[in-house]
């Protein structure tokens, strides 16, 4: 299955062919677009309230269009016979679908209110402030309202958009910007990225797409796709009975500095738990020669290890000394399948040349960054890099020509080719120390079974993330999650994708 998202200039062009189609050039009257966005958002707002309410509905409309959509969904259900009602910030030039829209919502039962404070509470909130068109920061009653909003215990259903956020990036537009926190969004003619990424995560709730009939009009390829197991699927493939343990690969995990062998270890286990066929830790500096929890995995002094014909995940606990860095570009300069993450890209970011070398590696390269080392290997803040994660992640993938994972809510997967991947599996409670280290672990297990890179991120990403949500859903989280719990839950994951895949 697709999962295409578009950004905001797709959506216009898709929304000029849908009009033009179902309305031909030079008639007027109402948008039958509008009145489509209107109907399907009625439609769910009774699906989330679980039918007619006895209490309040509270629309707010702004100026636009995405007011006009609001409007149309006031008409809809006050006509129903529910109790809604308007605050309406109206424009100096409303456009004729909205001017029918508003005259639909005036002819109907809806009461029209002046601010909030004349409500009397309500059952449900529709955001119809603004959608695409939003240009600047949230301001005056705009503001005001979507701030009230914030204190408000019942759904909130945003149109199309939560009001303040950037539809192609999935930042609050600001600076010092607020942002409607809605429990629900219903977008039109094709889903956002900005909707699945960074504060995005948070302020659209659970998402659902109508593509108001505008179906055949999606030819412009799509800006990126919502992850999925389709997107690695073909790389799914039960274990072969006649097969040992060279078959399923080694990875050498690049690590184990002083004071940090934990790090080394939490990848290493997850390598083991995702089916790596012999795993071990080269140990950049003297440490623990075992794990008591998990005896399979092998130590050894990274010195005089052989890399070759290894996959390496360089960098978890890996230290910055001029030991690790000369281990560090050895395998760089070296050809087999390699997964650079935190100590290493730090190295990369410090040193132009380090940088190049990984640029020009032989083998397939994984990167997975979190924002700030993303930053550092792009020159930039940590700010910068989360205003438009999408932007930064593709130019990221293309000077390192390496796929890369940037981490963080809707983990943003890129390739040098500019396609980006974002996933939505995963909850809050992989912020914690150690999650970067499994998962890249994990991507090491795929690349050394022969995945390319790009679909080793895609199914790394989003079997961690789903293994995340599998404890949460058992009690062990978000809150006090472990680093430690993930390689069972990973395994657990796979294993059930491996058996549906095989069924299929
Ligand atoms: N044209 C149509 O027939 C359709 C429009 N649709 C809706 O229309 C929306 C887009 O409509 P618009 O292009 O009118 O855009 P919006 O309704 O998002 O808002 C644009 C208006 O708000 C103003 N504005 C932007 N930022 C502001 C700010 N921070 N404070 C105050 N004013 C601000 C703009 O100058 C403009 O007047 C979509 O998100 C969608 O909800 C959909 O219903 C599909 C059909
Ligand atoms: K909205």
């Amino acid at each position: 299955m697709d999962n295409p998202l578009y950004s905001v200039a797709q959506i216009r062009a898709i929304e000029q062919a849908a009009q033009s189609q179902l309305r031909p050039l030079g008639t007027s009257g109402p948008s039958p677009l509008m009145r489509r966005a209107g109907e399907a958002a009625s439609t769910y707002a009774l699906e989330v309230l679980g039918g007619l309410p006895t209490g309040r509905i509270l629309v707010l409309a702004g100026p636009g269009n995405n007011g006009g959509d609001a409007l149309e969904v006031a008409a809809n259900l006050a006509n129903l016979g529910a109790n809604v009602d308007v605050v309406h910030l109206a424009g100096t030039a409303p456009s004729p679908e909205t001017g029918h829209a508003l005259a639909r919502a005036q002819a109907s039962r809806a009461r029209f209110v002046s601010d909030v404070a004349d409500c009397n509470g309500c059952c449900l909130v529709v955001d119809g402030l603004f959608g695409i068109g939003l240009a600047r920061p949230l301001a005056g009653q705009a503001r005001a309202l979507v701030e009230w909003t914030h204190g408000m215990a019942c759904p909130v259903l945003a149109l199309d958009v939560p009001s303040g956020l950037d539809a192609d990036t999935g930042s609050v537009v600001g600076p010092d910007g607020v942002a409607v926190r809605a429990t629900h969004t219903i977008t039109f003619l094709g889903d956002k990225p900005g909707l699945h990424t960074g504060d995005g995560c948070d302020h659209a709730g659970r998402v659902h797409v109508n593509r108001l009939g505008a179906h055949g009009l999606h030819t412009e390829a799509a800006h990126a796709r919502l992850n999925a197991p389709a997107l690695f699927a073909g790389c799914l493939a039960p274990r072969r009975n006649n097969s040992h343990k060279g078959t399923y690969g080694d990875v050498a995990v690049l690590g184990g500095a002083r004071g940090m062998a934990g790090a080394g270890i939490l990848a290493a286990r997850a390598a083991l738990y995702a089916g790596a066929g012999r795993v071990f830790v080269a140990a950049v500096d003297p440490g623990p020669g075992l794990d008591p929890l998990q005896p399979e995995i092998m130590f050894r002094d990274a010195a005089g290890f052989a890399f070759d014909g290894r996959t390496v995940v360089a960098g978890p606990g890996m230290g910055d000394s001029a030991g690790a860095t000369h281990l560090l570009s050895k395998v760089i300069d070296g050809t087999g399948p390699l997964v650079v993450d935190a100590d290493a890209l730090n190295l990369c970011a410090a040193s132009p040349d380090l940088a190049a070398r990984l640029a020009a590696h032989g083998g397939e390269v994984v990167i997975t960054p979190h924002p700030l080392e993303a930053a550092r290997l792009l020159g930039v803040t940590a700010a910068v890099v989360q205003a438009d994660r999408l932007e930064n992640a593709r130019e990221l993938a293309e000077r390192l020509d390496a796929v890369v994972v940037l981490k963080g809510a809707g983990s943003v997967i890129a390739r040098p080719d500019g396609e980006v991947a974002l996933n939505a599996t995963g909850n809050p409670g992989l912020a914690t120390g150690g999650t970067g280290d499994v998962l890249a672990g994990l991507v090491g297990t795929l690349l050394g079974q022969g995945w390319p890179a790009w679909e080793a991120a895609l199914a790394a990403t989003w079997l961690h993330g789903a293994a995340a949500d599998r404890l949460v859903a058992g009690g062990a989280g978000p809150i006090g999650l472990t680093a430690g719990e993930l390689p069972r839950a990973i395994r657990a994951e796979l294993n059930a994708l491996v058996a549906d895949a095989a069924l299929a």
